[in-house]
């Protein structure tokens, strides 16, 4: 029998340009192998080495003319990753980041982390390294019209459903959404993300945020703690930062930064409702940069280029992008005296950052699970779908607490040490692992 360490070679050789892809993959398979070990059946029929290679990746292009007449030509891809245990589903990310490898190490996770909803959903992502940013709305629609012009051969409301990631929001959906639906002829839950007067899912837009914070207050119940009085640092100011914000005022915690790309503001007195709502404008309306809240508001400070995490708080949650915190954030976060990070972006934290936390007392929730809820409500909107039917808010807020509840119940019972302390990361990689294992040990070498 083979070595699964040796497969991790092999793997590691095979994907040696895939930085970001490898980094996914060496961090889960360090938390499973060896619980693969101690359950040679997955070992015997090679589940995890099946589990690295996509079923497919589709790459095409996607050629779109700008506002001056030019011609543009952009990459698009969907990386379906594993439909064991339901169809792909998974976002779509526009920015210029974009690669195979990022798109890999997404759908790779999108895999773990829709088998711990609970819900029948396999992996997948998509996307291109096209850039929303200083686009015309006409632009967009027409960049939006070309990738859909391919990717509907691929997709479908049973075979692989898409929805938004970074730089693809309610209109970028809304642009999909029509052009499938003019080449196909037919109106089906192809995409989640929808508006809700058109087949979308109340609580979609707020549910990474929302599950975020209620996922943070489950580490909290376990040391009876709450979130209220709580300085909270976020990084990010796009869907899933807004609404984590969101939930954390409404909480009683106090938030005190916000980011983008070209650095963070710092609000010591906290950011409330009405700021928030500026925010809010700023980003999906006005689509300016968050440097302008620091002007807007007194007591401000804007740091350009950096990142949140020397600012002391007692909660952090990075909520922007892959990597964005450094085992010397990681350092500052710790010596701080910060209780839990908990991941709203995917990846957000490098892998000596996490093993510090992991080494620490803080509490470190990885985003497969952390930010769950936002493929939840997909799923659940997949199923509103198919009834014709469509749940109040309250309905499915009380069904997102439910999964995310769940979700750390799982994390407990694979993740809890002899100490009683739990390791979220742990916790997470197993118990999605096993139900995704199961399945494919059903279904036969496929
Ligand atoms: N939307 C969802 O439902 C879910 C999203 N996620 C993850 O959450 C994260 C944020 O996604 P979402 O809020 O939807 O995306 P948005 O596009 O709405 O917002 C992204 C935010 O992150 C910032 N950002 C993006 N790239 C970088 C970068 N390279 N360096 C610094 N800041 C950056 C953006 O700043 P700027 O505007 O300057 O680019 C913006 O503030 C991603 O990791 C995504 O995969 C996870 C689960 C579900
Ligand atoms: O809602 C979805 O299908 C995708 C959400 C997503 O891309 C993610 O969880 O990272």
């Amino acid at each position: 029998m083979s070595n699964i360490n040796d497969s991790l070679n092999i793997i590691k050789t095979r994907n040696a340009n895939e930085p970001e892809f490898l980094q996914a993959v060496t961090e889960v398979a360090e938390s499973i192998f060896p619980f693969v070990e101690q359950n040679p059946i997955y070992r015997d029929n090679k589940v995890f080495e099946r589990m690295v290679e996509p079923e497919r990746a589709i790459l095409f292009r996607v050629p779109w003319v700008n506002d001056k007449g030019e011609v543009e030509v952009n990459r698009g891809y969907r990386v379906q990753m594993n439909s064991a245990i339901g169809p792909y589903k998974g976002g779509l990310r526009f920015h210029p980041s974009v690669t195979l490898s990022v798109l890999k190490f997404l759908a790779f996770e999108q895999v773990f982390k829709n088998s711990l909803t609970g819900l029948p959903m396999g992996g997948g992502k998509g996307g291109s390294d096209f850039d929303p940013k200083g686009k015309s709305d006409n632009e967009v629609m027409r960049f939006c019209q070309s990738f859909m012009t391919e990717l509907y051969r691929h997709v479908g409301a049973d075979i692989d459903i898409p929805a938004g990631d970074i730089g693809v929001g309610k209109r970028e959906i809304g642009y999909l959404f029509g052009q499938y639906k003019r080449i196909k002829g037919e109106f089906t839950g192809v995409l989640t993300g929808k508006g809700a007067e058109w087949g979308g899912s109340h609580i979609r837009p707020e549910a990474t945020g929302y599950g975020l914070i209620y996922f943070v207050e489950e580490i909290l119940k376990t040391q009876n703690l709450n979130m209220k009085d709580k300085i909270v640092t976020v990084s990010g100011s796009g869907n899933v930062a807004q609404f984590a914000v969101e939930k954390c005022i409404e909480k009683g915690a106090k938030v005190v930064t916000m980011s983008d790309s070209e650095g963070f503001i710092h609000d010591p007195q906290g950011i409330d409702s009405e700021k928030l709502a500026f925010i809010r404008d700023l980003k999906e309306v006005k689509r300016g940069r968050i440097k302008e809240y620091a002007k807007r508001f007194p007591g401000v400070t804007f740091y350009a280029n950096e990142r949140p995490w020397k600012i002391k708080c007692d909660i952090a949650l990075p909520n922007a992008t892959q990597n964005e915190l450094n085992l010397e954030d990681a350092s500052k976060l710790i010596t701080n005296g910060c209780i839990c990070v908990a991941e709203g972006a995917n990846m957000p934290c490098t892998p000596e950052a996490v093993n510090a936390f992991n080494s620490s007392n803080i509490f470190y929730a990885p985003g497969k699970a952390s930010n769950a809820g936002g493929v939840a409500v997909s799923g659940l909107e997949m199923s509103q779908n198919s009834q014709r039917y469509s749940w109040t808010r309250e309905e499915v807020d009380q069904k997102l607490k439910k999964v995310m509840k769940d979700i750390h119940d799982i994390c407990v019972k694979f993740g809890k040490d002899e100490n009683g302390r739990v390791n979220y990361e742990r916790g997470a990689n197993i118990g999605g692992f096993v139900k995704i294992a199961d399945a494919m040990l059903a279904q036969g070498v496929v």
